[in-house]
């Protein structure tokens, strides 16, 4: 059966970057799942609608590869739909409300994360933010309109300039922001009360998988004595490294930097384009979750409290094969 129209365009999306952001690459591939199983027209069997949602999700999965907030809403639907009996009406019924229901989940997460986040930011505070984190949004917003927030520093976030997206959003809020490039952030951290960012993946050992630059910024604060505060939801951490897994770093087209007429004139020069780095839990104060604020170091309770259930199984194989290997499998 083909893959509809709407589904392919969702991920297209979220490999080029037009839909971007962990939370929201994970809500979409939410959606793409339910736009999937709404969209089926295949045989009556539940085995063929089970193989037909196996391919989509791993085509969903393979856009990007160092959110594990994607894998993990995917995960979220699949597992549930593994466990799930039934003809294909009733699947297709657990698929779309197992899908509303993560959309639904993180969006309350993110404004709780805000309302928990913005209790620990200081009065009259001067906070610098990196990237654009919908989560690192919610509090920095959220304590502003506390009236505690008077400045924020944005970075640009070469070379995809997410920055700017920040200074826009923020600016919606009516929050003052300041954009910086990158390379200034050591010269500005003087002026800084905290640093506030957000999370692509973090690790059981409380490592914080973010933007390129995020330990460069967590570095820099640490030196100026700053403290840096991570907004994360509890479906930015990583099961797969309870057993070892290493979070992929995704490398991106060198065109991002520069031109491609650039590139061909150069054809000595190597242009490598990391989209995220590692900073280790040493350098970050606390992680704002929707549960609460934790030390870095607490990363593996929230792991095993939200994935303990897929322990057993994480440790018999791969993380695709495991939580889905009722459905998965083709
Ligand atoms: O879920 P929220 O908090 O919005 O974003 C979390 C993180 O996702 C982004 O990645 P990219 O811009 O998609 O590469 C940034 O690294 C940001 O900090």
């Amino acid at each position: 059966m083909e893959i509809p129209a709407k589904v392919l365009e969702i991920a297209e999306g979220i490999k080029t970057m037009r839909i971007r952001g962990a939370g929201r690459i994970a809500r979409a591939a939410a959606e793409a799942l339910k736009i999937a199983a709404e969209n089926y027209k295949g045989p009556n069997d539940p085995g063929e609608f089970r193989k037909y949602m196996s391919r989509i999700a791993n085509l969903v999965i393979s856009t990007r590869p160092t959110a594990v907030s994607l894998p993990n809403a995917v995960i979220y639907v699949m597992y549930n739909l593994g466990k799930a009996s039934g003809n294909v009406e009733e699947l297709k019924r657990i698929v779309v409300s197992t899908a509303e229901k993560f959309i639904e989940e993180s969006l309350n997460a993110v404004k709780k994360i805000g309302m928990i986040g913005a209790r620990r930011i200081k009065d009259n505070a001067v906070v610098l933010t990196h990237c654009h984190s919908t989560a690192a949004a919610s509090v920095i917003i959220t304590a502003y309109k506390m009236g505690k927030i008077v400045k924020v520093y944005s970075t640009e976030t070469r070379p995809f300039y997410q920055g700017r997206i920040t200074y826009k959003h923020l600016s919606e809020h009516g929050v003052p922001v300041t954009q910086i490039p990158d390379s200034a952030v050591r010269y500005i951290m003087n002026e800084v009360d905290q640093v506030v960012v957000g999370a692509d993946t973090i690790a059981s050992n409380g490592a914080v998988v973010n933007k390129i630059g995020t330990s460069q910024v967590a570095l820099v604060a640490h030196e100026a004595r700053v403290r840096v505060f991570v907004a994360a939801e509890t479906y930015k951490f990583s099961p797969a490294t309870l057993i070892g897994e290493l979070v992929p770093i995704e490398f991106r087209p060198p065109t991002e930097i520069v031109p491609q007429e650039w590139i061909d004139k150069h054809r000595n020069v190597e242009v490598l384009n990391p989209a995220f780095d590692v900073t280790p839990p040493e350098y970050i104060d606390a992680i704002i979750t929707e549960q609460g604020v934790i030390p870095p170091q607490s990363a593996i309770l929230v792991l095993l409290e939200r994935f303990g259930w897929a322990l057993e199984k994480i440790k018999q194989g791969g993380l695709g094969k495991i939580l889905f290997e009722e459905t998965l499998e083709e």
